[in-house]
This record gives C-alpha cells, structure tokens and sequence, in this order.
C-alpha cells in the first residue's frame, strides 16, 4: 500500500474533533508505553523488510499461497533470532509471527500445540530430547487429535496405540476410513512430527486416549516414512496457505519413550498408571481456548476499525435537495450497527487479558501439582472463548455489511477476515459444545453453592440467592446508566438462567434420566444460562477495569459511556431473560432502548479516535477502505487494476471463445 500523502479531510475534522487521545488508550491496550514501543519496533522490523513483501493473496492460486506462506515463515525463523530483546513472552513471539507470516503461519501449531503439549506433558528425559529439536526448529510438529468421524467427542477417537512389551514399543493403527486424521494444521505437507491422540491398549485393556510423538516424514528428504500417509485436504473455506492435512497409520512403531507420560505411563512390561487427573490431557486445548478469546478482541477490533474509518469518509444520499450528503457515520441507524460492536471490543480487550492473567496463575498451580481450579478455568475459558468468538463471528459480517458494495469485494480486507475468523467458533472446541461444558461447571456450583461450599470467583455469585442479588440491585439505585447496577442486573440474569436449567436438569432427573440425558434434555436452556454467564463475566470485568484505570478524566468519560453503550445493547439484545423474572420492567427496557440511541452520538464524537487507538498499521489491516490517511477512492482504482484480469487489455479467451460467438454469422453476411 502507498504512504499516506494527505488525510482525506472528512477523517482528519473526526480526528481533529476527538475529545480523547488516541494514544493514551493504545498505550492500556497494549500494556503500557514500553510494550507498545516493542510492538511498533517488532512492527518496523517486518515492515520495512523487503523480504517480507509479495504481490497481494488475493492474486495468488492456493498453491502460490502455500509456498509463499512457507517462505515468509521459514525466514521468520532465522530473521527472530536477531531480534533480541523484542520477543521475550509468547505474545510477542504471536504477535512477530502474524505480522511477518502475513498470510498464514505455518509453524503456529508448532509454536503452541506440539511445543505446548510436550512441555505439559512429557517425561523430563522426552522433554530433553525434543524441546531442542523443537526450539531449533530441527523438526516441525503439529496437533492430530481430530479424525474424520470424530472432532468433538474425544473418547470416540478410533486411532489405536498397542503397546508390544517384546520390542517395547507402540504399534499406531488406522482401522477404520472414519479414524483417519482430518484437519490438522500443517499435517498435509510441512510438518515432521506431531502430537497423536490414540487409544491406548496395553495387557489386553483400553485404557483411553493418550498423546504419543509420532514421527511422519524423514528428516533427511522430508518423504512419509512407511506405515503413513499424509496429504492436505483440499481447499478450505479459509486458510488458503495452510496445508490442513489428513494422516493414516498402518502399524507405524514408536518407542515406548515416546508416550507422553508425566501423567499416566506405561512401564517396560506393560502395567498401566492412570494419571491424578484425567482432563489433565486436555490442557494444550485450555491454552489455546485462552488465547482465542484475545483474538476475538483483535478481530472485531480490526473489523470496526474498517468500517468506522471508511464510515467517516464515505458520503451517501442527500437529506434534503441541494445540501450536501452526510458522512454515513452521521445516520443513527450506521452508528447503531457499529458502535456496539466497537464497544464490545474494547469490552474483549480487558476480558482477554483477564483470562490470560487466570490462566497463567491457575496452569502454573497445575504445574505445581495443585488441581483445585481446573475445573474453573475449563468453565471459564470455554465460556470466553465461545462467547467472544461467536459474537465477533457476527461483528465482523455486520461490518462488512455496513461498508455497502465496496465491503464485498477483497480489497476491503473484509472477506479474508471473516474466512480466517470464523472457524474460532468450530476449531478447539465447537461452541455450543464447549457451553455445555460451561453450564455442566455452573449447575455443579450451584449446588455446591446452596450446601453452603465456598465457590471460586468466577462463580462465587452462585452462593447467594436472588432475593440477596435483587436486594443489592436495589441498593444500588434505579438509575439504569449506572454501572453497579447494571452489572448487578446481569448478575441475576445469569443466575436465574443457571437456575431455570438446573431446574430442567432435575426435572428430568426425578423424571428417571441419568445425569447425561437430564444434561442433554435441557441443553438448550444450559447454553443459554451459560451464554448469560459469560456475558456477566464480561460487563463485570470491563466495570472492574473501569475503576482500577488511571488515566484523564476525558478518557475516564469516554470509557463509561462505551461500558454504558455494551452494557445496555446486550440487555436489548435480550430483553427477554430481563423482562421475565421482572430484574427490569418493560418500561424500564424501553428506556434503556432510547439510552442506547442517546449513546450513539457522544460515542460518534470519538468514533474515529477509538478505532485509531487500536493502533493497526495499514499493512496490518490490509484494507483499502480502512486505511489510515482514508484515501478509499484513488486507491480502490489502483487496487482494480492491479488485478491479473486487467494486464491486457484483450483478455486470450475472447480469441477462444467470445470472438467466434460474436463472430460466428459474419461468413453468412
Ligand atoms: C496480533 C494478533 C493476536 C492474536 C492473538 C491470538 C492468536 C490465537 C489464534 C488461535 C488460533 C488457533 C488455531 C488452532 C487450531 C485448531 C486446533 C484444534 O482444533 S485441536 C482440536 C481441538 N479439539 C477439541 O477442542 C475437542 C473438543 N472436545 C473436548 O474437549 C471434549 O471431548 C469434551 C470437553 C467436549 C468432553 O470431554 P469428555 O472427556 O467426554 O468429558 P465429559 O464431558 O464427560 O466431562 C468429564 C470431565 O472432564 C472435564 N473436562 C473436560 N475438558 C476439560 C478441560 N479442558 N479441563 C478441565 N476439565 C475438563 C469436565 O468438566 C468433566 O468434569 P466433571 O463434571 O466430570 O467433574
Ligand atoms: C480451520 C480448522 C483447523 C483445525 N485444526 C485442527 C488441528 O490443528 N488439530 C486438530 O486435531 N483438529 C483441528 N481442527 C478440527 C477441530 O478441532 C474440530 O473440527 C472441532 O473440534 C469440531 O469438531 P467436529 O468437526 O467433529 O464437529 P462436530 O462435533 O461434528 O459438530 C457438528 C455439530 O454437532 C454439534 N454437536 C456435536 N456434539 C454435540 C454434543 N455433545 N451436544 C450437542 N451438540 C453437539 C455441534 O454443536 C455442531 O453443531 C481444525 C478445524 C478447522 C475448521
């Protein structure tokens, strides 16, 4: 994209007209001034690389993808080495990895699922052996769980391990076409190794899904060793550049070492020893759960930084004959679309960090051997993590939307955001799935909750009653813009919807179900009660955030009326669950709608600021409508005729096909 020459003059009076400083909020954002420094330096140091540039994706076959996906991540292995001090924790090592990969990293799977499982999960001698080879980059690993036939339900995996006490190894099996694997990223062509989950068998018993290291490809000429067979799985919905691949094994032996056995082993001559815990196996998958809710914040970020931009610059349909036409910013209904959307990502902004914060204290207990609040953070990171991303899953196509024509077409960034985001709602963990797993969390605290057990924070709600939350409600006054009261509604929303689901569960219980089919009878309401706890988890941060923040007063406003704008949006959005237990009164809703509208034009005041905050360089956004300097029209033409189609001016097919057609009755004049 070309350096900004000139504002467009419409996004420069936004600019001028913002009451707040846009780089005041970056610097929150982002931690603070000096990890915002390291980012813009991370960011010049792939940017002004020249090896890191290449002609745009959308012009390139999926093939020309792939291998330009592989170049730019295999020279940004060997470039990160130099960058010192500017990649110390693993967001750094994400966020040098997005910028320099650009189209796809193909090494992502590498750098957290099969580094990540290793580390959680090996013995300290596999540990030794392989984090070298992994650190190196002298072997390139990836995460195959998934199969064909299963993805979601992790003990129908059909992979078989059989342990062989006579040579001490493994013998790995594909016996059915549903048991091959199916999606991993980087299994087709790129990666050497993985992590498999298979069924374990060791004395003539299955003992559950267990992860092994499994070798596929040599090391010297990068062939499928015997017993394997790789490929990719063809093209996808998204992730062009990525060789998601599929992997069969036809009695492939591992040595026994390469079970991954800090947990659960099995000794030289076969005996088996279950691990403390059995979810401790899924662990790698909270970690990536945690991490998919910052994404979601990054995403609807980028997403309403387009649409808000290209908002203040595009103009549309005069109101009255002669006047000029507004900014399509200025139509309420425009700001109605975008601006809960950007309230909400500065809502997931704080929550993202709050989960990265609890999951490293709880995964550090984890590894000190304390396993009280595994279930919580399972609870709360499925919860987060579907509920961020399903709700930027629909951000991103309403920002599209609201850009008009123009958002169809590539050159807006928007459809390559989309197809890149929306497998966040299905990849580790589908999401209805993983609010069940929510809900089964908080109908089992609510119980604890009423024998009188002392719940973890996320859920220490649950251990008073409604008649206590509807007192403190009250207490907190009536005036619906109020923040504690706000956040109070919220809480009795979700606890009444925990409690209508728990409610169904025990009904048909008493009924004569078991646990699972009582739990499955009543799934519908226990994903709804566990969407309405993730959003209480939400506005109850983003107000927590709201007090602890030291920053000016103008900003301090601004914040308030976003956390005011995304709380008050959501009670619209389902007025319903507020309005049928009376925690508000149909009058009551109808003037949170007319506060709603009220909000739109002092948020519209900063609009533009708020966007800018998020700090996307252009490269970064790759929008023509969302850039920077807003000079949408000159480079839309630009962009067009770059296109392949436009490098001649007659294309080889009309001498094919349209020049007989058109020519086809001239020998008959
Ligand atoms: C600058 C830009 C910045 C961007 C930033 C970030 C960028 C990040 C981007 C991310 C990109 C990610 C790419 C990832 C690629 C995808 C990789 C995959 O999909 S890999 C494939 C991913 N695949 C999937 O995710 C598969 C989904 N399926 C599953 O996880 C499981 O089958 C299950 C959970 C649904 C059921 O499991 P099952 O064994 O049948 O369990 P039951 O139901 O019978 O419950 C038994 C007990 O276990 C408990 N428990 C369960 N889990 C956990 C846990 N994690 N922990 C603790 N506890 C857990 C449960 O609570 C229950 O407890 P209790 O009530 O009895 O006390
Ligand atoms: C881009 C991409 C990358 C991926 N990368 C990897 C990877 O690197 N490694 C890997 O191992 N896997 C990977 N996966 C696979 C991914 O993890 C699975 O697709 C995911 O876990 C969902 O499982 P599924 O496909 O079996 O869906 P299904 O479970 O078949 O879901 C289909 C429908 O059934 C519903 N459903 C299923 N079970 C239940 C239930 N118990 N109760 C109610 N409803 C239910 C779901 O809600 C959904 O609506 C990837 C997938 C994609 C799309």
């Amino acid at each position: 994209m070309m350096t900004a020459k000139r504002i467009n003059p419409d996004l420069q009076r936004e600019r001028d007209a913002a009451t707040i400083d846009p780089e005041e909020l970056t610097r929150i954002i982002f931690d603070g001034a000096k990890e915002l420094d390291k980012k813009r330096k991370l960011e010049d140091a792939v940017f002004n690389d020249p090896d890191y540039k290449s002609i745009p994706l959308n012009f390139m076959s999926r093939e020309e993808q792939y291998e330009e996906g592989i170049r730019r991540s295999a020279i940004a292995v060997t470039k990160k080495e130099a960058l010192g001090d500017l990649i110390e924790n693993h967001n750094d090592l994400i966020s040098y990895n997005t910028l320099a990969c650009g189209i796809g990293n193909a090494f992502f799977l590498h750098e957290s699922m099969f580094a990540d499982s290793i580390k959680r999960m090996a013995t300290d001698e596999l540990k030794q052996k392989m984090m070298p080879l992994q650190q190196k980059f002298e072997i390139i690993g990836t995460y195959a769980q998934t199969e064909m036939g299963h993805g979601t339900f992790l003990r129908g995996l059909e992979t078989t391990a059989h342990y062989d006490p006579n040579t001490q190894e493994f013998v790995l099996n594909s016996p059915t076409v549903t048991s091959t694997k199916w999606w991993p990223g980087a299994l087709g062509k790129t990666s050497t190794h993985a992590v498999v989950l298979a069924q374990l068998y060791t004395q003539g018993k299955c003992h559950g899904i267990h992860p092994f290291v499994v070798q596929l490809r040599s090391l010297e000429d990068h062939k499928s060793l015997p017993g394997i067979t790789l490929g990719d799985i063809g093209p996808k919905f998204g992730y062009g550049a990525n060789d998601n691949g599929f992997l069969r094994l036809n009695n492939h032996r591992i040595p026994r070492e390469n079970m991954l056995m800090k947990y659960s082993q099995v000794a030289p001559d076969g005996t088996y020893t279950k691990p403390p815990k059995a979810e401790l196996t899924y662990g790698t998958m909270t970690f990536i759960r945690s991490m998919i809710v910052r994404a979601s914040a990054f995403g609807l970020a980028r997403g309403t930084t387009i649409a808000i931009r290209y908002s203040a610059v595009r103009r549309q349909s005069e109101m009255r004959p002669g006047e000029p036409e507004p900014q399509v910013l200025s139509y309420p209904t425009q700001q109605y679309k975008l601006f809960p959307l950007l309230a909400t990502a500065y809502a997931f902004f704080f929550v993202q960090k709050k989960m990265v914060e609890t999951y490293s204290v709880v995964n550090q207990q984890i590894n000190d051997g304390d396993y009280t609040r595994i279930q919580e953070l399972h609870g709360l990171s499925s919860g987060l993590k579907a509920f961020t991303s399903w709700a930027t899953n629909v951000g991103l196509e309403i920002c599209r939307m609201s850009c008009g024509g123009h958002g169809y077409s590539m050159s807006s960034g928007f459809p390559k955001l989309y197809v890149d985001f929306t497998p966040n709602c299905t990849y580790e963990g589908e999401n209805t799935v993983l609010l069940l797993q929510t809900a089964r969390f908080l109908v089992k605290s609510l119980k604890e909750g009423k024998r009188g057990a002392k719940l973890p924070g996320t859920v220490a709600y649950l251990s008073s009653n409604v008649t206590e939350l509807r007192a403190r409600a009250t207490s907190a006054g009536r005036d619906l813009k109020d923040p504690r009261l706000l956040v109070a509604l919220y809480k009795e929303r979700a606890m009444r919807q925990i409690m209508f689901a728990s409610d169904k569960v025990e009904a048909a219980r008493s009924e004569g179900l078991d646990l699972v089919g009582a739990l499955n009878r009543a799934s519908v309401h226990l994903v709804r009660a566990a969407n309405a706890h993730s959003h209480l988890l939400v506005v109850e941060n983003f107000h927590e955030k709201l007090q602890e923040l030291k920053v000016s007063q103008k900003l301090k406003k601004t914040l308030l009326q976003l956390f005011q704008l995304y709380a008050l949006d959501g009670i619209t959005n389902c007025s319903g669950e507020f309005l049928e237990d009376g925690i508000l009164s149909g009058t009551e809703v109808k003037a949170i709608r007319q506060y709603v509208v009220e909000l739109l034009p002092l948020i519209r005041v900063n609009a533009v600021a708020l966007v800018d905050a998020f700090d996307f360089r252009d490269e970064v956004l790759d929008s023509v409508l969302g850039r920077y300097d807003g000079n949408v029209y000159e480079e839309l033409l630009k962009w067009a005729l770059s296109s392949p189609l436009n490098k001649t001016d007659v294309h080889p097919s009309y001498d094919k096909y349209l020049k007989p057609l058109l020519h086809r009755n001239r020998s008959k004049l």
